[in-house]
């Protein structure tokens, strides 16, 4: 039985523009003990996918279990194997870090709950955080806060919505070291992210969406293996001439090209010259799993309209 298991998943809501589809019939199963990530641009559905799993939307046509119990028919159960660590930093105010972790504990039925409450505060860097008030914690700390509530049941599945959006090096080094084991001790892992460098070193398959539908449903390994080629790394000052834009990736003045060959190498550089600037820090090296994205993303053909201007109600 997968732990997972996306049924023809399809979700409209209704704008004042008239109704917007943002997932159009996404199936796929995640396996027990995956490493699963889940990928595509901002507003490709997938924390609307992630509100589905996690009872908190309901989906508009098709079904979504959670280790065979239904979502909807059987929220209490399904719920119960989920370990949800949110997008949005919510917490309430009122209590410490402990207090949050042990009232989550009652929420879920757990008892006698201390051991595993000081193993999180201590593989999440948080022990000395134990009796802080949730106010007076930074950023950071009450995004391990809520990784530590997600995890307070054990539940054997853990979902992880970008949660490593604008969190430091030293906290997602830590994240990932303490996913990583419950991982290998057999939690079932789905995380959504857009650190693709992320999703490349820890998923061990990957789904990509775009507009709503499933674009792409691989292994990493053979995703990577698609990313044939080289590219060709260079800074540059000004806009790249509109041959080599559309396959281009460009952050501020660095810009990235696929490349097969040295004859490839050549005319991508003579196109930039040609076009009056002068590119410097020349270097070729590896595709990775962001080249696969932009190429996956490019190619594949979205199904929806533009997105509403409004949101409103599910
Ligand atoms: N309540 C709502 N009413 C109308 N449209 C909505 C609502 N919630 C989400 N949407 C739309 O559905 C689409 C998918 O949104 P969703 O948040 O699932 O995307 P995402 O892939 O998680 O994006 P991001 O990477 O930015 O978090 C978007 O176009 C969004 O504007």
């Amino acid at each position: 039985m997968p732990a997972v298991s996306f049924q023809s998943v399809s979700k409209t809501f209704s704008t004042p523009r008239g109704p917007f589809q943002a997932l159009n019939n996404v199936s796929f199963d995640i396996e027990e003990g995956e490493f699963f990530g889940l990928l595509g641009p901002n507003g490709a559905g997938k924390t609307t996918l992630i509100s589905i799993l996690a009872g908190l939307a309901r989906a508009s046509a098709g079904r979504v279990l959670v280790q065979g119990a239904d979502v909807q028919g059987d929220y209490a159960e399904a719920r119960r194997r989920l370990g949800i660590v949110p997008q949005e930093l919510v917490f309430d105010p009122f209590f410490n870090v402990r207090e949050a972790l042990k009232i989550q504990s009652g929420y879920f039925g757990v008892k006698n709950n201390d051991a595993w409450i000081d193993e999180l505060l201590e593989s999440l860097g948080l022990a000395d955080k134990a009796k802080s008030n949730m106010r007076q914690l930074s950023g950071g700390m009450k995004r391990r806060v809520l990784v530590a509530q997600a995890l307070v049941h054990r539940p054997p599945i853990i979902v992880l919505d970008e949660p490593t959006a604008g969190v430091d090096v030293e906290l997602r080094q830590t994240l990932w070291q303490f996913i990583a084991k419950l991982n290998k001790q057999g939690h079932t892992v789905l995380l959504t992210t857009h650190y693709l460098d992320e999703a490349e070193a820890l998923c061990g398959r990957i789904a990509m969406l775009k507009q709503g539908q499933v674009v792409a449903l691989e292994r990493t390994t053979d995703l990577l293996s698609q990313a044939s080629g080289n590219v060709l790394r260079f800074k540059v000052d000004g806009e790249l001439p509109v041959a080599l834009r559309a396959q281009a990736r460009v952050t501020g003045r660095i810009a990235q090209l696929p490349v097969h060959d040295a004859a490839d190498i050549e005319r991508c550089l003579a196109l930039v010259r040609e076009s009056g600037l002068v590119a410097e820090d020349i270097e070729v090296r590896k595709a990775d799993l962001e080249d696969v994205f932009i190429s996956v993303m490019s190619k594949a053909s979205g199904s929806r309209p533009a997105a509403p201007a409004t949101e409103v109600s599910a």
